[in-house]
């Protein structure tokens, strides 16, 4: 009996060991990736910033900042894995759609159709795109860190009331000037007859997606809602199980 409870007390010690072990090694790498990412959107932001002080224009900015909005946007998959694997939490799904949303937004609609990147809407989201991930890294940063001005924590639970549907206001507005120019070029699509008998419309795709934003949106809204309600009024909230 002794030697299995000494042996149970074992087992227990080394598995805090290996939690804590893993704690450690998920906060350094959090930590590490909130201070690369709070960097990255801080010299989009400059070089949005420059770009307008220099040309007085914001003809031409998109192209300017490509590369370097792409690479720091799609590395935000990385998101989706940190829920999966349980170091944040937070939701895969809610996490997901978020991600994917950006990710199509820069990859598929902005990257792909030279014809719209000057429109002002493509500057209105990514100003408030730019303002809201400065704002999110570092108030991850900051609280890893355990030094966390009340400031940035206020501004990541109040800005996104304003932000959010100025956001979603500029990707719509984005995807609809586009349409006349998929239509017209049949981009991305596929008529039939083709060998493999499959036909996709890229052009209803689109309109497909604008309106996925009228059920996905409120989701990603309320449950930002809720999260600045636990946070700033400190409410207990029960989440469901996803
Ligand atoms: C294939 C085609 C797809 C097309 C789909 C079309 C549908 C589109 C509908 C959606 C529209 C989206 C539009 C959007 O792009 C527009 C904008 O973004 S406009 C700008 C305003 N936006 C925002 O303010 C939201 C920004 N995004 C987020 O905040 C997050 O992505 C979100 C997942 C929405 C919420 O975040 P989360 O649930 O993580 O909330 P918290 O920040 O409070 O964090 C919860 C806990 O997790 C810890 N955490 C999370 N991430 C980290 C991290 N990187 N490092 C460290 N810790 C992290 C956090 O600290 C919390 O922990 P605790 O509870 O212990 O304090």
């Amino acid at each position: 009996m002794a030697s299995t409870e000494e042996d149970g007390s074992v087992e227990e010690k080394e598995n805090n060991n290996k939690k804590r072990t893993k704690s450690a090694i998920a906060v350094a790498w959090l930590t590490f990736y909130n201070i690369a990412m709070t960097a990255g959107w801080l010299v989009l932001a400059m070089a949005m910033m420059r770009f307008y002080i220099q040309k007085g224009t914001h003809k031409g900015l998109y192209k300017s900042i490509a590369r370097t909005l792409k690479f720091f946007q799609t590395i935000a998959l990385v998101e989706v894995v940190h829920c999966a694997i349980g170091i944040v939490r937070t939701s895969v799904i809610v996490t997901g759609v978020q991600v994917c949303s950006r990710i199509f937004m820069v990859w598929f609609i902005t990257n792909s159709i030279k014809q719209i990147q000057n429109e002002e809407s493509v500057i209105l989201f990514l100003a408030v795109w730019t303002f809201t991930e400065i704002t999110r890294y570092s108030f991850y940063t900051f609280n890893l860190l355990n030094h966390l001005p009340y400031f940035i924590k206020w501004a990541r639970y109040n800005m996104f009331i304003i932000m959010y549907p100025l956001g979603v206001a500029g990707e719509l507005l984005t995807i609809y000037t586009a349409l006349p120019y998929v239509r017209k070029t049949g981009m991305l699509s596929m008529r039939l007859p083709n060998k493999y008998n499959v036909s996709f419309d890229y052009y209803y795709f689109l309109i497909i997606v604008m309106l996925s934003y009228i059920p996905l949106f409120p989701q990603l809204y309320f449950h930002m809602l809720r999260q600045r309600r636990k946070v700033l009024l400190g409410e207990i909230i029960v989440e469901k199980d996803e």
